[in-house]
């Protein structure tokens, strides 16, 4: 279970985060919308103890991130990039993290292996496309086998079979009990994959709820999200 509890976060003068909360529940995909600026990728940086909130709590299975006992097992998350260095292989980032962690090797295989990677995992990761660094990304996400994924815009970049193969692995993922958070501008496709959706804009929580829920008597999610996000005089955020 991820719980956001009254965050704000400020910047100097500017408030990047008002108060928000929300849930991401155990099997359910939960996705996080909103147009450029919004906050999301701010939420999940203080999700993750990456960043610090103003007040508010962002809390792990009850627990901030810092506090969390088995952290690697508890919450997987792939944000920007893989994160790997462009001189190593795939293969040797991934055993890089898991020795760090006290996980063996033989779990590095089983990680490429589930993202579709043993083959490229020889290859030096500045070789990579971006689809590649994707899943890089998830692997080094899944090393522990988390509960709970935290993933911001996991399919951009993948091509058709890859957004296929992370839909139905999320899927699966959430059915077995649990905990998906992903972000992705491809509404259409997250339509197809999530079960409670979070919206927001301009540091505010602007619709929350089930996905039938926030479509309401819109003719889709994606309908509904422009009606939740318009803004009169247009452009980012
Ligand atoms: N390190 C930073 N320093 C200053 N401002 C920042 C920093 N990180 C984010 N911001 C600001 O915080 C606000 C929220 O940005 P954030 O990246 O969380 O939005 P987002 O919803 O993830 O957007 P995107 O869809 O573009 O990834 C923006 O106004 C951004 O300019």
């Amino acid at each position: 279970m991820l719980e956001i509890r009254n965050l704000v976060k400020r910047r100097g003068a500017q408030e990047i985060l008002s108060g928000i909360s929300f849930k991401a529940r155990p099997g359910r995909v939960t996705g996080f919308l909103g147009p450029n600026g919004a906050g999301k990728s701010s939420t999940l940086r203080i999700l993750l103890g990456l960043d610090r909130a103003t007040s508010g709590t962002a809390l792990i299975n009850g627990k901030p991130f810092a506090q969390l006992h088995h952290p690697l097992a508890t919450v997987g998350a792939a944000l920007d990039g893989s994160g790997a260095h462009r001189s190593r292989t795939g293969r040797a980032h991934l055993r890089w993290m898991a020795c760090a962690a006290g996980l063996p090797r033989s779990r590095v295989e089983e990680v490429l292996e589930i993202v579709g990677l043993t083959k490229a995992a020889g290859q030096r990761v500045g070789k990579y496309s971006l689809g590649m660094g994707k899943r890089l990304g998830m692997a080094a996400a899944l090393l522990g086998d988390p509960e709970i994924l935290i993933l911001d815009e996991p399919v951009n970049g993948l091509d058709p079979e890859g957004i296929r193969w992370i839909r139905t692995f999320l899927r699966e993922r959430a059915e077995s009990g649990n905990t998906v958070l992903l972000s992705s501008h491809l509404i259409g496709e997250l339509a197809e994959t999530v079960d409670d959706v979070v919206i927001m804009k301009h540091g505010k929580i602007v619709a929350s709820g089930t996905l039938e829920e926030v479509t309401g008597y819109h003719s889709s999610l994606e309908e509904a999200y422009f009606a939740l996000t318009a803004d009169k005089a247009g452009g980012v955020g």
